[in-house]
């Protein structure tokens, strides 16, 4: 169960293996036209109470993440035990996880991560150091190197992630991201030691996903919500009940969006590159059971997936959501699957 503190930075979610995970974490994808403010921002977080970073060899902001751990350590502002990193492993370097790990770790200066995820359940063709990242045929299209809807693959990612848990320090956890029921009931039966630990996906009030969440929850995976008001431009946060929900707490209304997950015992990813905003995103008001159903509703009325586009990072999952995809994603179903 979640503790409801005052404040969100104190919470912590229970994982399957025994091991702990900070509710709120700070996302770390870099804006495209300063990628080494990522340094500030950790600093900020951490100086501010944050002890969860969440990361991904692709991001490319693992360089700055390690600067700022440096200084941090050194200064003694926080231990290197006191914080939870994940990083995770993209689908071009999905034949060796390994050397996408240890790339990780010397970019972030650390003998281990906290958690480590596969970041998609596909396989694409990079080569011995995964690139390019997102490899793409002349007319555009991604070059996988299995079928991405029905392939199995990408399960080979996971066996050997399994391995790295088994057989060396480098890691604490492992887990998944990006997985729909669909691939969950192919990947689950053949998982040989290590149950993943977590399933990251998007989530906020525009995309309840609740098939999706009772299915993980009911098998032990902590669900953690990425881009909870919706990435750049936090459409989001244009539910007017998110900023009614504001206004009677007296919290921002990225609060609101935090403490949707929270609340709901799932971990939740936030991202700025306002320092000033970092600072306002960190208190956890107690919203009522009917105020988080109310804000469910939102998405059961009207779903909408952010992630599906290709912005800023020039992928377009456009099979992503198979046949419900639709340019229009205002009219997909409530309950659609990511993969
Ligand atoms: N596993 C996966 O596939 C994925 C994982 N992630 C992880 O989750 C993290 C969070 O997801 P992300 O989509 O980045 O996060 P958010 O949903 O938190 O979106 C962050 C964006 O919203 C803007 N924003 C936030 N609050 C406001 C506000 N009040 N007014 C205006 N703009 C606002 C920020 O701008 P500003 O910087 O100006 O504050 C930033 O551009 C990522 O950083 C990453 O670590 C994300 C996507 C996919
Ligand atoms: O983690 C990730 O971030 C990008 C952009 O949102 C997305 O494609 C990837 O899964």
């Amino acid at each position: 169960m979640t503790e409801q503190l005052d404040s969100a930075t104190s919470v912590k979610l229970q994982l399957s293996n025994g091991k702990t995970i900070p509710a709120l974490g700070l996302g770390t994808i870099p804006p495209d036209d300063n990628p080494g403010s990522v340094k500030d921002q950790v600093i900020t977080a951490i100086k501010e109470g944050y002890r969860h970073l969440d990361t991904a060899w692709y991001y490319g902001s693992e360089k700055y993440i390690g600067e700022a751990l440096k200084e941090l350590f050194d200064e003694g502002v926080v231990k290197r035990e006191d914080l939870f990193i994940t990083t995770k492993v993209w689908p071009s370097f999905w034949h060796n996880p390994e050397k996408s790990l240890n790339t990780s770790l010397k970019d972030l200066g650390l003998d281990y991560v906290d958690l480590f995820l596969q970041h998609w359940p596909i396989t694409l063709h990079g080569d011995e150091n995964g690139q390019p990242a997102t490899p793409k045929k002349d007319d555009g299209s991604l070059i996988y190197d299995d079928d991405p809807a029905n392939g199995t693959k990408y399960i080979e990612t996971y066996h050997k992630m399994e391995d790295i848990l088994d057989k060396t320090d480098k890691v604490k956890s492992i887990g998944i991201s990006n997985y729909s029921i669909k691939k969950l009931e192919q990947f689950l039966p053949e998982v040989r030691k290590y149950k993943p630990v977590v399933n990251q996906i998007e989530l906020h009030p525009q995309l309840p996903q609740q098939d999706l969440v009772d299915y993980c929850e009911s098998r032990g995976i902590v669900i953690v919500a990425y881009s909870p008001v919706g990435g750049p431009g936090a459409p989001v946060l244009e539910i007017p009940l998110i900023n009614e929900l504001a206004k009677k707490y007296m919290v921002t209304p990225n609060e609101i969006a935090e403490a949707y997950h929270i609340l709901n015992n799932r971990g939740v990813l936030s991202r700025s590159a306002n320092l000033s905003r970092i600072k306002t995103i960190t208190r956890l008001p107690k919203l009522s059971k009917e105020e988080l159903k109310a804000l469910y509703q939102v998405g059961v009325d009207n779903p909408k997936r952010y992630n599906c586009v290709p912005y800023g990072f020039g992928i377009g999952f456009r099979w992503w959501t198979g046949d419900l995809y639709s340019t229009d994603i205002g009219v997909m179903k409530p309950h659609f699957e990511t993969v």
